[in-house]
């Protein structure tokens, strides 16, 4: 089974609106929700793409069980810890620029993040768990080791979209891969970057940390992929932006799909990074059917 861990999800409550101001009344034309949170998004893209998986975590309140209801309504088996406080609801506001409020977060009590543990230690060799996402302020930043530690014991892959701290603390479990963007490689090692061989060279630095591989995505740029075999380069089409909330997730998921599927490398991160593109250029996060559509306008080259 493949098991998404999202520590802290969250509504996702888009708003569109023309020529945002700061401080003033604005109207919004258009309003979505969704259920979201790193985790969840790749849930979602998995099922999507016919991949059986089951989302954990920690939910709460009517913001949980509208997350909850919505899993369930799209097919995906769900097995949350249930809290008190409610799950946090996240501002995605969609004007001339992107701008996004995340909150920080319910308390998560210790019986409920024991309860969360025993359920990763029913996991075995055959089993892969994606960890992503931030963690509440009222859990320690430690929790990812922990999770990592758990699967080193029950022998599970692990796979892990997280910030800078959060993923540096797993690297010498050897995940299979981890995802980050450029802007989290730069807080990682302190640098600007400006080439491609820079990108390569911090990849580098975290297989040589650990990690069995990396992509790193880069926006509208495309993504590059680094193992100790291959380094690659997707570049993506041009196309109407419209909400890339969850393209970094859904990038994880299509290589998820892809590893899951015995797709050769290539193939398997051009899923990846077609499933990335397709999402931005939708409202909520792609299809099946709108993949397909990007999958053969993505070109991936050997470096
Ligand atoms: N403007 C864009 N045009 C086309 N594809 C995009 C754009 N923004 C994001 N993507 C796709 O989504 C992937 C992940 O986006 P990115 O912004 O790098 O990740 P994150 O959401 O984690 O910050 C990219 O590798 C790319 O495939
Ligand atoms: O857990 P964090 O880091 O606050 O991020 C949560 C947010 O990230 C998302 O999962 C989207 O992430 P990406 O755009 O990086 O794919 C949203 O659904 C959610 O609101």
């Amino acid at each position: 089974m493949i098991y998404t861990v999202t520590f802290n999800p969250s509504i996702d409550y888009v708003m569109f609106t023309e020529g945002f101001q700061v401080g003033g009344l604005n109207r919004a034309h258009m309003t979505n929700k969704f259920p979201g949170g790193k985790g969840i998004n790749v849930s979602r893209v998995l099922t999507s793409l016919h991949i059986e998986n089951t989302a954990t975590g920690f939910i709460g309140g009517f913001p949980g069980k509208f997350i909850k209801d919505e899993l369930i309504k799209a097919n995906i088996l769900t097995d949350f810890v249930e809290i008190e406080e409610d799950t946090r609801i996240n501002v995605k506001l969609k004007s001339d620029v992107e701008t996004e409020i995340n909150g920080p977060g319910p308390n998560i009590e210790t019986n409920h993040y024991e309860m969360f543990l025993n359920k990763l230690k029913n996991t075995n060799a055959f089993d892969t768990v994606i960890i992503a996402g931030s963690v509440p302020n009222t859990l320690n930043k430690s929790v990812y080791k922990e999770i990592a530690e758990i699967l080193k014991e029950t022998k599970a892959t692990l796979i892990v979209d997280a910030e800078k701290a959060l993923m540096k603390s797993i690297l010498p479990y050897n995940p299979k891969f981890v995802k980050p963007n450029k802007t989290e490689l730069e807080e990682i090692f302190g640098i600007e970057i400006k080439s491609d061989n820079q990108i390569i060279e911090c990849a580098q630095k975290l297989i040589d940390e650990g990690a069995q591989s990396v992509i790193v995505s880069l926006g509208g740029d495309g993504a590059i992929y680094v193992d100790s075999q291959i380094k690659l380069k997707a570049t993506v089409p041009q196309g109407e932006v419209i909400n890339t909330v969850g393209s970094g997730d859904s990038t994880v998921a299509g290589m998820v799909a892809g590893l899951e599927k015995q797709l050769n490398i290539e193939d398997a991160f051009k899923l990846a990074v077609s499933c990335g593109t397709a999402t931005a250029f939708n409202a909520d996060l792609a299809n099946k059917e709108d993949i397909d559509k990007i999958l053969p306008q993505v070109n991936v080259a050997i470096l």
